[in-house]
């Protein structure tokens, strides 16, 4: 397979990573273009990937081709590269937030096959959650190929593109939250006199090793908690304190708002 990508940013990046670990492709299946030659050239240069002149030429060289770029610029750049795609019925691939797949058909062309993804940034090493919607156009052997490549690198839902934006919140973006509650938690070991790399590492090994009790329990995360809490002991007392805080309606008010910015 020749996958090409327009657009080698931090997400188009992790992809990349993530199916080159995994020795899904070879660095010479795959294709890249971006806007500014120092960042694309510098990225083929330490991968081994191939570097394209243009977006037309990723397209040319390219069975599918991934749309990588951020969502103010996707439509002019689809409409740059809409008669390449359609010459010899290329496979579209959008990791666009919030472009949906009837947009991208009227831009770039009705009958053009097209699989609306949206990736995560773990999937750079193997461990992402993506959601796939395909439009009709898009079956059978090339369908499977399409969504094979992000099996490779982690987990893949199949879901309705109405419900892309809650995706794109509680997996897109959380990733950044929840590396953000692991920092603040290292933070606190350090105002306790731990040592901020000893104290991440904990943080980042408690936060997975309580992911794989959830995925692997029968109990709801709320039971959970209540084993963790002896009766009179410390932990009920920080969650107390956690939810005097405002933790949960915290987390609640921040996936609103990312939501809401998906949707403007
Ligand atoms: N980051 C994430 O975790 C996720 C991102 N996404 C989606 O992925 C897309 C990319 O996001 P992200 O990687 O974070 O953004 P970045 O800003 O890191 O990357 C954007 C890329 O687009 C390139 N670009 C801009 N204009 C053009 C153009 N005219 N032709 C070709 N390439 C162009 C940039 O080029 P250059 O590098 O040369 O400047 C850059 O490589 C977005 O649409 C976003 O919604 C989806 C899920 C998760
Ligand atoms: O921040 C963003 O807009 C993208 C969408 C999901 C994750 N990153």
């Amino acid at each position: 397979m020749q996958l090409g990508f327009i657009g080698v940013g931090g997400m188009a990046q992790a992809i990349i990573k993530g199916l080159l670990a995994k020795n899904e492709l070879a660095p010479d299946e795959i294709v890249v273009h971006s806007a500014h030659p120092a960042h694309y050239e510098q990225f083929a240069q330490a991968t081994g990937v191939v570097a394209a002149k243009t977006n037309q030429e990723v397209v040319a060289n390219s069975d599918f081709v991934v749309l990588a770029v951020t969502p103010n610029v996707a439509v002019d750049v689809l409409k740059d590269i809409r008669e390449d795609l359609n010459a010899e019925q290329k496979t579209l691939i959008s990791i666009v937030a919030g472009l949906s797949l009837e947009r991208m058909a009227e831009v770039a062309g009705y009958e053009l096959p097209i699989l609306r993804t949206l990736p995560n940034l773990n999937v750079a090493i193997g461990v992402g959650m993506t959601a796939i919607a395909a439009n009709d156009y898009l079956t059978g052997a090339k369908l499977a190929d399409a969504k094979g490549l992000f099996d490779a690198i982690g987990s893949t839902t199949e879901l309705p593109e109405a419900n892309f934006s809650t995706f794109s919140a509680l997996a897109g973006s959380s990733p950044a939250y929840i590396y953000l509650f692991i920092d603040a938690l290292a933070r606190a070991g350090v105002k306790h006199g731990l040592s901020k790399d000893d104290a991440t590492k904990i943080a980042a090994t408690v936060t997975a090793g309580s992911a794989q009790m959830v995925l692997q329990s029968d109990e709801v995360p709320f039971a959970l908690i209540d084993q963790v809490s002896s009766p009179g002991g410390s932990t009920v007392a920080g969650l107390l304190a956690m939810e005097e805080a405002g933790f949960m309606t915290a987390v609640v008010k921040g996936i609103d708002a990312t939501i809401e910015r998906d949707q403007a």
